[in-house]
């Protein structure tokens, strides 16, 4: 039982074409921050995040990611506060990255890339009752992104490790249970930038409050690794296609305005 939050949502081939023209295509992501560019907004209040382990469900590859996914029937875990105006339900996470650590994440700090990145997807559920519909409206979406450095091994993280050989191809799912995604949180949540955006994969729809973390987490090179040995590719497949680079090209910000919590 996928849950809807990405189960409807083909993602297209991994190396899916970029359409032409998204429809409106003012305010697509991921985009570079431009640290100097950004405004500090004292009305941006703390982020409020209650995440229940007990609404883990499953991870499964969907040829593009690999997604964990939350029962997201009731508002169990949740985000609020910060940019947003209502209360966003956890329907999902997943990463981006590349197939070093050279790169790998969808957004950058002036030009500075990440190894990886981290997204926590959350749906408006004051005023949708589901994720596809949020997911076509302005202010569906709320995105937490967490870029990944290559340091110490995470602790938290290991459990998720552990379980991916058994998601290696495509449309392979595996049960997982009483994961706190709290755990892949910086200690501050307090410093983020937030902008008006996208989805950064088909329908590219601009449903996205994003909220980029200032403080980026550790993860050892083993660990990332492991991210690497998935598959694009299905098990019925002759050429098998090693999952990484699974980010999009960054987009224009066409004068859009990067908000800062933090001076
Ligand atoms: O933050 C994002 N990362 C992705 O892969 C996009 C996505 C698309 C559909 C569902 C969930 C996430 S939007
Ligand atoms: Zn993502």
């Amino acid at each position: 039982n996928l849950s809807a939050c990405s189960s409807k949502l083909a993602f297209m081939h991994p190396m899916w074409q970029e359409p032409l023209a998204i429809p409106g295509g003012d305010r697509q992501s991921p985009i570079d921050i431009v640290v100097r560019k950004s405004v500090f907004d004292p009305q941006l209040r703390p982020l409020k995040v209650q995440y229940d382990p007990r609404t883990c469900q499953q991870i499964w590859n969907n040829g593009y990611s690999f997604l964990v996914e939350y029962d997201d029937t009731t508002d169990k875990s949740t985000v609020k506060g910060g940019p947003l105006e209502d209360q966003f339900r956890l329907c999902q996470f997943h990463f981006h990255w590349g197939e070093n650590n050279a790169w790998g994440s969808e957004h950058s700090i002036d030009r500075r890339l990440f190894p990886a990145e981290l997204h926590l997807v959350h749906w408006n559920s004051d005023k949708y009752s589901l994720f596809e519909e949020a997911v076509i409206e302005e202010n569906g979406l709320a995105v937490i992104a967490v870029f990944l450095k290559i340091g110490k091994r995470h602790e938290g993280l290991q459990k998720l490790v552990d379980a991916l050989p058994a998601v290696r191809h495509k449309d392979s799912l595996v049960e997982f249970t009483k994961f706190d995604p709290s755990c892949l949180l910086p200690e501050n949540i307090d410093d983020y930038w937030t902008y008006a955006g996208s989805l950064t994969t088909p329908p590219l729809t601009e449903a996205v409050t994003w909220i980029v973390m200032k403080r980026h987490i550790e993860v050892s090179h083993d660990q990332l690794a492991v991210f690497r040995s998935l598959l694009f590719t299905s098990a019925e497949e002759q050429v098998q296609r090693s999952m990484v680079n699974n980010f999009r090209v960054q987009q224009a910000v066409k004068g859009r305005t990067v908000r800062s919590s933090f001076t």
